[in-house]
């Protein structure tokens, strides 16, 4: 018997969608068949208007109907099998997936809980340690962050099957500031939005707006000016704003790791996903970043004892998504 899957990852800038299939034997046969990619697409999610209508687009193209299992990642908070997404107006509800592909076992997860889900596949190619602590003291939570549009975190607590994850809006906690500048850069933020988040720093819209203090525009506006990526092309010929603005943003998102370690001690290791990071490394100066992710006074041995990994494998959320629907339609317990 044939197996088929989609899988989705719908970020607020790229919504990445694969179908797998795999040849099932009869239970008590060997089983453990590979997945073959039979369809890998990605689109820009704001050239359509919802989700449903990009999802027609899938589902037409697809040269497969019959779906066993059918997983969705999405960016923004989900309650009760619906999410309303962060940085996009769209919405997706569970039951209406359902409703739609009526044979598949369908799931509707946060973004960053899906990632969660790859990171037992990792292998050594597809993460970097960027640091790892003297001393160990060990514990099995780990913790999952990435910017990328937003900036996401996701709790880990266990291995394997027995992985439970736990989603979190984190990345809207409130922005601190711990120089003059950052308290300038707070204040002309303020301008724009009452709360200034890490998120409204630290994600490709924050890189934006952090270029925008330093070339003293008089108010953010993500339209106006150069966008992220081309911020980074500016920063590789020489541009010294865009090379300033890329330092401040590894500060903040530093900061912002340190903050996550202090309220869950992630002794079994820091993640750092996300499209930005990979896009932006080489400007990232480790002994700074370092610095301002460490420096919590007289909480930073927890902090010291964190050990963080560099996660290179764009497509995590694909990943964690075919671990899922793989899980769910293999005749062991499914995740916690
Ligand atoms: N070369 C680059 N340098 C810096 N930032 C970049 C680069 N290329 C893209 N970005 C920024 O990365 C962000 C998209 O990241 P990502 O691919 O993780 O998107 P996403 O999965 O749709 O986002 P999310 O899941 O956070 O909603 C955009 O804000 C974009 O401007």
């Amino acid at each position: 018997m044939q197996q088929t899957i989609l899988i989705a990852d719908i970020g607020g800038t790229n919504s990445r969608f694969q179908i797998w299939q795999r040849d099932r034997f009869p239970a008590g046969q060997d089983d453990k068949q590979d997945w073959l990619c039979v369809s890998d697409q990605r689109y820009a999610s704001e050239a359509y208007e919802t989700f449903d209508a990009l999802l027609d687009q899938v589902v037409a193209s697809a040269n497969a109907t019959n779906f066993q299992a059918v997983v969705i990642g999405a960016a923004g908070p989900v309650k009760a099998g619906q999410v309303q997404f962060t940085n996009l107006n769209w919405f997706i509800s569970e039951a209406t997936l359902q409703k739609r592909f009526l044979q598949a076992q369908v799931a509707l997860l946060n973004d960053f809980t899906i990632a969660a889900y790859a990171l037992d596949s990792l292998t050594s190619k597809d993460s970097q340690i960027i640091y790892s602590p003297l001393s160990h003291q060990t514990n099995d939570l780990r913790l999952l962050v990435g910017a990328g549009t937003g900036l996401g975190v996701a709790l880990l607590r266990g291995y394997g099957t027995e992985l439970s994850v736990v989603a979190t809006e984190a990345g809207h906690i409130d922005f601190a500031p711990i120089t003059k500048q950052d308290s300038q850069l707070q204040a002309w933020l303020m301008q724009s939005w009452t709360h200034v988040s890490f998120e409204r720093l630290v994600s490709g819209d924050g890189l934006v707006a952090i270029y925008q203090f330093l070339s003293q525009q008089s108010a953010f506006a993500s339209a106006h000016g150069p966008s992220a990526p081309t911020i980074a092309s500016l920063a590789d010929t020489g541009d010294n704003i865009a090379i300033e603005a890329i330092r401040l943003f590894w500060g903040y998102y530093g900061q912002f790791i340190g903050n996550m370690a202090l309220c869950w001690p992630a002794f079994g290791g820091i993640y750092i996903a996300g499209g930005m990071a990979p896009k932006l490394v080489r400007w990232m100066e480790v002994p700074a970043f370092l610095t301002r992710l460490q420096q919590k006074g007289r909480m930073q041995p927890i902090v010291e004892n964190c050990a963080l990994h560099l996660v290179k494998a764009l497509d995590l959320g694909l990943l964690g998504a075919r671990n899922y629907a793989s899980h769910q339609l293999h005749d062991q317990p499914t995740y916690l």
